[in-house]
């Protein structure tokens, strides 16, 4: 049986709460074969990153190479990318797929310790938006990124048009976990803007939400789901994944990925 599959292209987290951790932890879950390219090592717990070490270009291109000689890729998810060379790179081998790819457009830790150099910003939409089904940022990274101040529900939704128009990716969800109130995410296609709406949980544990949230969205286009049904299966997967999210470590504690099998085991 050939399995559906989806390649993450992100950071290390030691804590295995956030990144390329969370993000094959939710591929699993999908029942979707992952893989993963790492971009950068993060010597980092619940608690913040200690120490960064980020892969060079050409060992990027040798996982990536690896990766395309020999198994098939049905989607794909880009987290921490730290250089403006990273990004090119991987931006031109994600074009010569045309695969479904949702961009998560990593900034910084929740903890505040910069995950990206400054000129990458740019970079970003030079090289990544052009080929993203869906750009997933949160609100400071959409503030960033647009030049914008984002408060309101009408500013998600202008924001999601802006990243469409301006940005030049195929779509946007903005992610309202900043906001205060219910949980509402805003998702612009291209075409119709749709609204995916929850019960704001009482936690901290967060950590890891917005690399699960973009993997599942992965996961369940490579299982064929159209980007609005994919959306609403993984906003439903993250809520559970921060409703049943573990106290663990000093900091903010990670998400859940088996938040949906709980029980199962006995
Ligand atoms: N306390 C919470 N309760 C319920 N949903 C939340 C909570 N915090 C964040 N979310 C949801 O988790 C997802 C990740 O959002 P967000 O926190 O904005 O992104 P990031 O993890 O990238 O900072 C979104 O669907 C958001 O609405
Ligand atoms: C390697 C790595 N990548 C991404 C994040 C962001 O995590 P979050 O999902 O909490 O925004 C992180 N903390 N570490």
């Amino acid at each position: 049986m050939r399995p559906y599959t989806a390649l993450t292209i992100a950071g290390s987290d030691s804590g295995g709460g956030a990144g390329i951790q969370a993000d094959i932890k939710t591929m699993e879950e999908w029942q979707v074969y992952g893989m993963s390219v790492l971009t950068s090592l993060t010597a980092q717990n619940t608690m913040g990153v200690r120490e960064v070490h980020h892969v060079p270009v050409p060992f990027l291109t040798a996982q990536l190479k690896s990766i395309e000689e020999d198994l098939p890729v049905d989607a794909i998810k880009t987290g921490m990318i730290s250089s403006k060379e990273a990004a090119r790179t991987v931006g031109e081998w994600i074009g010569a797929r045309r695969k479904p790819y949702v961009c998560d457009p990593v900034m910084v830790t929740a903890s505040g310790h910069p995950l990206m150099e400054e000129e990458t910003r740019e970079a970003l939409s030079e090289y990544l938006f052009p080929h993203a089904d869906v750009v997933t940022p949160n609100i400071p990274e959409a503030e960033t990124l647009l030049g914008m101040s984002i408060k309101t529900e009408a500013d998600m939704e202008e924001a999601a048009g802006l990243f469409v128009e301006k940005l030049g990716s195929r779509g946007a969800l903005i992610k309202g976990g900043h906001l205060e109130g219910e949980a509402v995410d805003v998702l612009y296609d291209g075409e119709i803007m749709r609204t995916y709406r929850e019960a704001r949980i009482k936690t901290d544990n967060t950590h890891g939400t917005g690399c699960t949230y973009a993997s599942a969205i992965a996961a369940n286009l490579a299982r064929g789901r159209t980007l609005p049904a994919a959306v609403e299966k993984s906003k439903h997967f993250i809520t559970e994944a921060i409703r049943h999210s573990f106290d663990l470590g000093s900091g903010s504690g990670p998400t859940n990925h088996w938040a949906g099998r709980i029980g199962e085991i006995k």
